[in-house]
C-alpha cells in the first residue's frame, strides 16, 4: 500500500523509492544532514512546481498584516468574563479555525523547560538518537524523519519525535532521557488547556460544558515534538506541507523561530510565535462533529532558512470511545433540526484511520469524503 502512489522513477532512471529507503536507513534524519553541512538538498525533498510558486506569492504578498486572534484567558471562570470568551473563541474556531491563548495558566518556565528539553533530544549526538529511530504508528515511542515518509509525493524538511500519551499511558523509559520528564510534564498541562477550550468550545454550540469531556474528545491524544534544522535550500522544499489536523483540537506550542502558517480567506497568514502562547486549531473531526460551525483550517509549515532550529510541540487530541456497536461518529444529533440537517454523514473509527494512515499529509481531508 506505501508505494502505491510514489512510484516516479522518471526517464532520468532516479529511483525515488531506493533513495528514501536510503535516506531513512542512515537514521540521521534532516538534522544530520543539515549538521553535515550540506549545500543542496537531496531529490526527493524538492516539491512540485505548484507548491513553490505558492511559496514565493507569500513571500510577495507577506506584507498581510493579518494576525490570528489572541485569547486572554486568564479570567476563564468568572461569571461576568466567561460569555465573552466563550464567544472569542468560538468566532476564532469559526472564522480562522486557529487562535493563540495567553494566560493559560502554563507557568512560563515549563513552556521554556520544554521546548530546551525538545531542543535538546534533537540535538543529542548521532549514537544516542538513532537508537530511538523507529517507525512504529499509532502507538508507543516514534522518532523519525517524515513520519510519512513512504505516503508523501515530496519529502520536507523535519525531524520529530512522538509519544502516544493516552488513552494508555506511554512506557516511560520508551521516551528518550533528554526530553522524560518534561513530555511527562507537558501532557499533564497541555491536555488541561485543551480541556478548558473544550468547555468554551462545547458551551460556544449550545451544550454542556462537560459535553465533549463525556464524549471523551481528549483522551486519545499524541504529542509530537518537531525539529526543522537549517535547510540549505528553502525555495525548493518545505517544512510541513499545507494540511489540515485530523483529529479534535490541537495545542501547539512554538519556540521563535517562525514559519507557521495558516490559510485565511485564500491567502498564507503567518502565526508570528508570542513567547509564552500557545497556539490552538480545529481538527477535522471537530467541524465533522460540529456539523461545520468550527473549522478545520489548512495549515503549513515553511522550510527553515534560518540558522537556529525551528521546535514545536504538539498535542493531538481525539475521541478515545467512539458511538454505538459500529463506533460510529458525525455530526452530533443535539445540534441539527429540520432548519439544520447535518452536512455530513456519520462514519466509523476504521474509516477515519484508513483515511489518515492510507495517504500522505497532503491528500485530501476526511471533511471532503464524509460531506452530504
Ligand atoms: O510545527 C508546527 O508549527 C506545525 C505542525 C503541524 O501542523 C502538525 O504537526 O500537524
Ligand atoms: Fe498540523
Amino acid at each position: 500500500m506505501e508505494a502505491s502512489i510514489n512510484i516516479n522513477n522518471g526517464s532520468s532512471g532516479y529511483d525515488r523509492i531506493k533513495e528514501l529507503k536510503k535516506f531513512d536507513d542512515t537514521k540521521m534524519g534532516v538534522k544530520g544532514l543539515s549538521d553535515s553541512g550540506i549545500t543542496s538538498i537531496p531529490q526527493f525533498f524538492i516539491h512540485p512546481p505548484e507548491t513553490l510558486s505558492d511559496l514565493k506569492a507569500t513571500t510577495d504578498s507577506s506584507a498581510s498584516s493579518l494576525s490570528i486572534p489572541v485569547i486572554d484567558l486568564s479570567h476563564l471562570n468568572s461569571p461576568t468574563h466567561r460569555p465573552k470568551l466563550i464567544h472569542q473563541v468560538k468566532e476564532a474556531a469559526k472564522t480562522w479555525g486557529f487562535f493563540q491563548v495567553i494566560n493559560h495558566g502554563v507557568p512560563i518556565s515549563v513552556i521554556d523547560d520544554t521546548v530546551s528539553a525538545i531542543k535538546a533530544f534533537h540535538n543529542e549526538p548521532f549514537e544516542v538518537k538513532s537508537k530511538h529511530y523507529s517507525r512504529q504508528e499509532g502507538r508507543g515511542v516514534m522518532y523519525a524523519s517524515n513520519n510519512d515518509l513512504y505516503r508523501t509525493n515530496s519529502a520536507q524538511w523535519i525531524d520529530s519525535l512522538q509519544v502516544w500519551m493516552g488513552p494508555e499511558p506511554p512506557v516511560v523509559e520508551d521516551i528518550p532521557a533528554a526530553c522524560r520528564k518534561e513530555v511527562a510534564a507537558w501532557d499533564v498541562y497541555a491536555t488541561g488547556v485543551a480541556e478548558n477550550l473544550m468547555e468554551l468550545l462545547s458551551e460556544g454550540l449550545g451544550l454542556e460544558g462537560g459535553k465533549f469531556k463525556e464524549l471523551t474528545f481528549s483522551e486519545k491524544k499524541v504529542l509530537v515534538a518537531h525539529c526543522y534544522p537549517h535547510c540549505p535550500q528553502p525555495d525548493l522544499t518545505m517544512g510541513i506541507q499545507s494540511h489540515t489536523d485530523p483529529a479534535i483540537l490541537t495545542v501547539l506550542l512554538q519556540n521563535h523561530v517562525s514559519g507557521l502558517q495558516v490559510k485565511h480567506d485564500n491567502a498564507w497568514v503567518d502565526i508570528k510565535p508570542l513567547h509564552g502562547a500557545l497556539v490552538i486549531n480545529i481538527g477535522d473531526l471537530l467541524q465533522i462533529i460540529s456539523n461545520g460551525v468550527y473549522n478545520s483550517v489548512q495549515h503549513r509549515v515553511l522550510a527553515n532558512g534560518s540558522k537556529e532550529d525551528r521546535i514545536s510541540v504538539v498535542m493531538f487530541f481525539n475521541v478515545n470511545k467512539w458511538k454505538g456497536d459500529d463506533g460510529h461518529f458525525g455530526p452530533l444529533p443535539e445540534l441539527l433540526s429540520p432548519e439544520n440537517p447535518p452536512i455530513y454523514r456519520d462514519f466509523t473509527m476504521q474509516e477515519f484511520l484508513e483515511n489518515f494512515f492510507g495517504k500522505g499529509l497532503d491528500s485530501k481531508s476526511l471533511i471532503q469524503k464524509v460531506k452530504i
